[in-house]
């Protein structure tokens, strides 16, 4: 089918946006939509999936798609419509625009240099290679260049998998268990679910499996105090306060007041009472420090460069230079100290992070490890066995797009090793105990 004219110039229009790379794309393909409301929610489709096939392929559009230098806004806007819509959808193509369209979709991808196959920075591209290998490298920037699933979480306060999947069939939306997490659905195709009762009564949430399996590995129980430190928007507090039972009392702490203010709809949908969003000022604030050495479990899902996540948000890699990652290893191991005088002897801690790279995964927690020896690493083949997940891993939760078919996502599980008894004190040592105080009290 003809796509309506417009949409061409819809596209170029907020592409020319969205290449400046000043916000994320999604929230500025929003504000284009808020703002241009004679697009209609299939048009608005259109476009977003054009936009986001140009960020996919833009290595290859950018070097293959000029004619003798940068190709222009209104040729990436065609190169992306084709990709997602096809050529024959194009109305109002000149001869000239039809001939150049078909030769790009006549090369053959397979025998492009590796840069154009994997579509990133090079310094991204080099890292993975160095960390990966070419060979996986390659198919690991191949699956991250193709859309992820829609995965759900089922809510286990509220229903169970085998009932959401039949009431799903009624609306009709196929949905198949996943793999690891006994929670997810795996969705076909891509419905719009806000408005099913289902997700209105909070039975089910949008979470990525991988999201889903970092939630089970804290292994949160009924009557813990749990603190989730970096929550945001709640996506891993929400499976953490389901798995407690909606019992005991689990923190979600953030420093963002904008995201912790998303959590609360979810939250009021979930029909958990066990949830207390607090907005810290950072990782040493002083709400943290009167909770250090009492909570059973932590989750730091750490700020990080997120390139785990390359298939759902795929300007990520073109709008982060390669110093950001050494500025996002800073904030991680500061906020794994901070989060780490939380725990009581003999409790957990995951540090987690939607990362592909070493640098701000395995390297954080080793150095973490070497300079807290009240801390050891507990082998993450150990908790998958105690959890029942099926997945095989050594040391650490390794999940990747084009192995797992989750997004990209690294785990490491720490415990606190039991504390020392304190010492009864001796009768002198209380009198000497007792010295400062009283100073103190007639300073
Ligand atoms: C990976 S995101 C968290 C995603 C969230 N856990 C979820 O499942 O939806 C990292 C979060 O860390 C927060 N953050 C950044 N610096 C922080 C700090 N010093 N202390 C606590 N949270 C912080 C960010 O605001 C962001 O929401």
């Amino acid at each position: 089918m003809r796509l309506p004219p417009a949409i061409l110039g819809s596209t170029e229009e907020v592409l020319r946006e969205i290449l400046r790379f000043t916000a994320p794309a999604d929230v500025t393909l929003s504000r284009y939509f808020k703002d241009h409301q004679r697009l209609g929610s299939r048009e608005r489709g259109v476009v977003a999936e054009a936009v986001y096939a140009v960020l996919r392929n833009k290595t290859f559009f950018t070097d293959f798609g000029g004619t003798g230098g940068t190709p222009s806004m209104r040729r990436l806007a065609l190169l992306g419509l084709a990709e997602t819509a096809g050529i024959e959808s194009l109305a109002g193509l000149s001869d000239e625009e039809t001939e150049f369209l078909t030769r790009i979709q006549d090369i053959d991808r397979a025998l492009l240099p590796p840069l154009a196959q994997a579509n990133m920075p090079q310094w991204l591209y080099d890292k993975l290679v160095a960390q990966y290998g070419e060979t996986e490298a390659q198919q690991l920037a191949a699956v991250l260049n193709t859309p992820a699933p829609l995965d759900l979480r089922v809510n286990s306060i509220k229903a169970n998998r085998d009932d959401v999947i039949a009431k799903l069939a009624e609306a009709p939306i196929v949905a198949e268990p996943t793999p690891y997490s006994p929670l997810g659905l795996r969705v076909k195709k891509k419905p719009t679910l806000q408005n099913l009762p289902l997700f209105k009564d909070g039975a089910i949430e949008v979470q990525d499996e991988g999201s889903q399996v970092l939630a089970q590995i804290l292994a949160a129980r009924r009557g813990e105090m749990v603190v989730d430190f970096c929550a945001g928007a709640g996506g891993k507090t929400l499976a953490l306060g389901a798995t407690m039972r909606n019992t005991g009392r689990l923190y979600a702490f953030d420093v963002s007041e904008k995201r912790l203010s998303k959590l609360k709809p979810r939250l009021a949908r979930s029909g958990l009472s066990n949830v207390h969003p607090v907005l810290i000022a950072h990782e040493r604030d002083a709400k943290i420090k009167r909770l250090a050495g009492k909570i059973d479990r932590v989750l730091v899902d750490a700020p990080c460069s997120g390139l785990g996540t390359l298939r759902r948000n795929p300007d990520v890699k073109w709008r982060q230079p390669e110093s950001a990652v050494a500025e996002m290893q800073e904030k991680q191991a500061a906020i794994l100290d901070g989060a780490a005088r939380l725990l009581k002897g003999g409790g957990r801690l995951v540090y987690a992070t939607c990362s592909l790279l070493n640098e701000e995964n395995e390297f954080i927690v080793e150095q973490f490890i070497a300079s807290h020896p009240d801390f050891d690493l507990v082998p993450m083949s150990k908790v998958l066995a105690e959890q029942k997940i099926d997945l095989e891993m050594d040391q650490y939760l390794k999940l990747l797009p084009h192995k797992h078919g989750t997004d990209g996502f690294f785990a490491a599980v720490l415990e606190r090793k039991p504390m020392a008894a304190k010492k009864p004190k001796t009768e002198a040592a209380e009198a000497g105990d007792a010295a400062p105080a009283a100073d103190a009290a007639q300073a």
